[in-house]
């Protein structure tokens, strides 16, 4: 099933929740809807299930008009994060109840609901447990309860409004895996409403970062994390270090560390960059002064937060009074003696930078650069300058 959303627009009284949104999902894609509190998610999710409807775009599904289409007809599944789950029905009847409610032409017979039931319960790993009542079943059962009963009338869409949001951490995780294996084996379209990125980056075919009724990108996973095309995205999706640069002639640079050239032809004064944690450059001098070879900033090691396998390391760099976050190997610590006051030459090896509009100081977020550190190789470790 192919579905074309094409500038779709919501108001609210004073209030646009939806502004042009654009966004084709192709047949049995798993398509998440990130973005923060506000953002327009369920919005657009309800507009797709019925419940709500633009005041401006369409939706087409295999070139058919999708809004036109009763909610009803439209063979939608629909799970919300609060179970939304009749307490007074058991489980089973919980999962039949849209195949008992259809128009008595189109409702099946009792023998093959119970059959298509208990088909479910096996799906969802609930067997055994169809006579219960939803109190007596925990938060992820009762989510899995949800998504049956969503399954039941066999939608070719898939509508799931921060399913798992209400749930404890670990639970949260084993869900989302457990609905990826689904997805892969139903093949079903599925858009995912989620503000949890970690969910979206591990779960989903594609991410549509949403921010302010609007799309600031869409595309893979590992799109989205290694090439954010906006600075919302930049900051929204995993850590970033943000960097004022300002231009020298023809380059731009912090402090001791430049940019080679200028992608903008001397139109800004100023840019943004934003540097990954992962792709701050660290080495240990030696010995002073520092050789000219080594990453540009001097920076004092403030805190180091020990996250198993890697370490969160806060640097400040004294040139520009700023804080600045690095990852590294929890291993390199032990082996560089480095601790809280140890100093350290750092400088970026990537970075996606943007100019900032001279009179508004907002970054320009059509003018991306994408910068690498092609000259010099870099191992990738922390390094020490002996
Ligand atoms: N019925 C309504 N009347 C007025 N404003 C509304 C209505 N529904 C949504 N809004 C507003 O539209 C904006 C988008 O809401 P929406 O629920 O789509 O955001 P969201 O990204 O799903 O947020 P959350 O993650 O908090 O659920 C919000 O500012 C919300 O207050």
């Amino acid at each position: 099933m192919n579905l074309e959303l094409s500038h779709l627009s919501r108001r609210f009284t004073d209030f646009a929740a939806l502004k042009d949104v654009s966004l084709t999902v192709a047949p049995g894609e798993f398509i998440a809807l990130l973005g923060p509190s506000g953002s327009g998610k369920t919005t657009l999710l309800r507009i797709l299930a019925g419940l709500d409807y633009p005041d401006s775009g369409s939706v087409l599904r295999d070139g058919e008009d999708f809004l036109a289409i009763h909610t009803r007809e439209r063979r939608v599944g629909l799970v919300f994060q609060h179970y939304a789950l009749f307490r007074h029905l058991t489980v089973t009847e919980n999962i039949a109840f849209g195949l008992r409610v259809r128009p008595w032409r189109s409702r099946p017979a009792r023998a093959e609901v119970r059959e298509r039931v208990e088909r479910l319960l096996k799906r969802v790993q609930l067997e055994g447990l169809g006579g219960r009542y939803p109190a007596q079943l925990s938060g992820g059962q009762c989510q899995r309860v949800a998504l049956a009963r969503a399954l039941a009338v066999e939608p070719d869409l898939l509508l799931l409004d921060e399913p798992f949001g209400a749930l404890d951490a670990q639970v949260r995780v084993t869900l989302r895996r457990w609905l990826r294996e689904l997805h892969e084996e139903l093949k079903l379209t599925t858009l995912f409403v989620t503000h949890d990125q970690e969910e979206a980056l591990e779960l989903a075919d594609r991410i549509v970062v949403m921010n302010n009724g609007r799309i600031e990108q869409v595309g893979s996973p590992e799109i989205i994390y290694q090439q954010p095309a906006t600075p919302f995205v930049c900051e929204f999706i995993g850590k970033a270090n943000r960097l004022t640069l300002r231009r020298d002639g023809n380059h731009f640079s912090a402090a001791e560390w430049t940019l080679p050239g200028d992608p903008w032809g001397g139109r800004h004064a100023q840019a943004v960059a934003y540097v990954r944690p992962e792709h701050l450059s660290l080495a240990v001098p030696a010995s002073q002064p520092v050789p000219a070879s080594q990453p540009a900033w001097t920076a004092r090691l403030r805190h180091i937060y020990l996250a198993g396998s890697v370490a969160h390391l806060e640097l400040h760099v004294a040139a520009f009074d700023q804080t600045l976050e690095a990852d590294v190997a929890s291993e390199d610590l032990a082996r560089l003696d480095l601790q809280p006051g140890s100093l350290l030459r750092v400088a970026p090896r990537s970075a996606v930078v943007f100019p900032l509009d001279d009179h508004s100081g907002d970054a320009v977020a059509g003018d991306r650069w994408a910068w690498h550190d092609s000259e010099r190789k870099e191992p990738g470790r922390l390094r020490s300058c002996r």
